[in-house]
């Protein structure tokens, strides 16, 4: 599939999706939406395919939903397409995903951001939720995350001030899982994933799974669902590799089964 607004490598068994509209600093469109679900399908479903790393420009992660795009929409137009709506599938992807974020990661783009499963930010990292700047709220995700990732004090500052947060306040607040020269941004983030690909897959999933489920469920049913697949990893080859390589003092060779 051929894309406009997006570039797609692969490192081995990482995926690498960068935004790329430029002139818009990666302001996200219908077009960029549709082209970056499907390439996290493809990856996704890609058998080679250990863990996905979604990153911007040294200038811009992403500098929110296009302003251009949006200025003209009304009330029923919006409803009707459940506009933004499809950013949520995202989420979906089984696979982890990091995002790798430098300079502005605005509105929809620091939604976007705590799609991934975490992030790693360059120095240069600047978060924030503007629409209230623009007449609106956040839309895409970014009063529920922020407020369950950083709390409510950051989260109301940032939505109901508009202001941006560095990339050492964000890791401060709990918002980003490290911080790295800008020089160093791509490598980490491509080794973090080719470490989490070295990994059994399915283990790596149900990891990811779990995490999540600790943002929808009460601390008893996360713990119970966490014992649970823990007692079925004891099903796999994996665990039997894993702990028998300990054990032998070599490295071991998942076979994601
Ligand atoms: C998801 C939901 C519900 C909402 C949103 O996300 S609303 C958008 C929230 N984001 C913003 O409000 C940020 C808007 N952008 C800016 O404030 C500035 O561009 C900046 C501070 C990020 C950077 O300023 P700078 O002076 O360095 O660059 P500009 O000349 O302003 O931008 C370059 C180029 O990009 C276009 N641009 C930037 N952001 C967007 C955007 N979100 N949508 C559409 N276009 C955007 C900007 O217009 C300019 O293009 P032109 O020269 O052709 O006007």
């Amino acid at each position: 599939m051929a894309f406009e607004n997006i570039l797609v490598e692969t490192f081995d068994a990482v995926g690498l999706i960068r935004l790329n509209r430029p002139q818009a600093l990666n302001a996200l469109n219908a077009a960029l939406l549709g082209e970056l679900n499907a390439a996290l399908e493809q990856f996704d479903a890609d058998e080679r395919i250990g863990a996905i790393v979604i990153t911007g420009s040294e200038k811009a992660f992403a500098a929110g939903a296009d302003i251009k795009e949006m200025q003209a929409l009304d009330f029923v137009g919006a409803y009707r397409s459940d506009f933004l709506g499809e950013w949520e599938k995202i989420t979906r992807a089984r696979k982890p995903v990091i995002a790798a974020v430098a300079g502005y990661a605005l509105g929809g783009g620091c939604e976007l951001a705590m799609m991934c499963d975490f992030i790693i930010a360059a120095k240069t990292a600047k978060f924030g939720q503007p629409e209230i700047t623009l007449g609106i709220m956040p839309g895409m995700g970014g009063t529920q995350r922020l407020a369950r990732f950083i709390g409510k004090a950051k989260a109301m500052d940032l939505c109901l001030t508009g202001r941006m947060m560095d990339a050492d306040e964000a890791e401060r607040s709990g918002l980003v899982a490290r911080v790295v020269p800008s020089e160093d941004l791509l490598d980490e983030a491509l080794r973090a994933a080719a470490r989490i690909a070295s990994f059994s897959r399915p283990v790596v999933m149900m990891a990811k799974e779990t995490v999540n489920r600790a943002y929808e469920t009460t601390l008893g049913e996360g713990l119970r669902f966490e014992r649970r697949l823990f007692h079925s990893m004891f099903a796999l080859e994996d665990q039997k590799e894993g702990m028998s390589a300990f054990v032998e003092k070599r490295t071991p060779a998942f076979k994601n089964r």
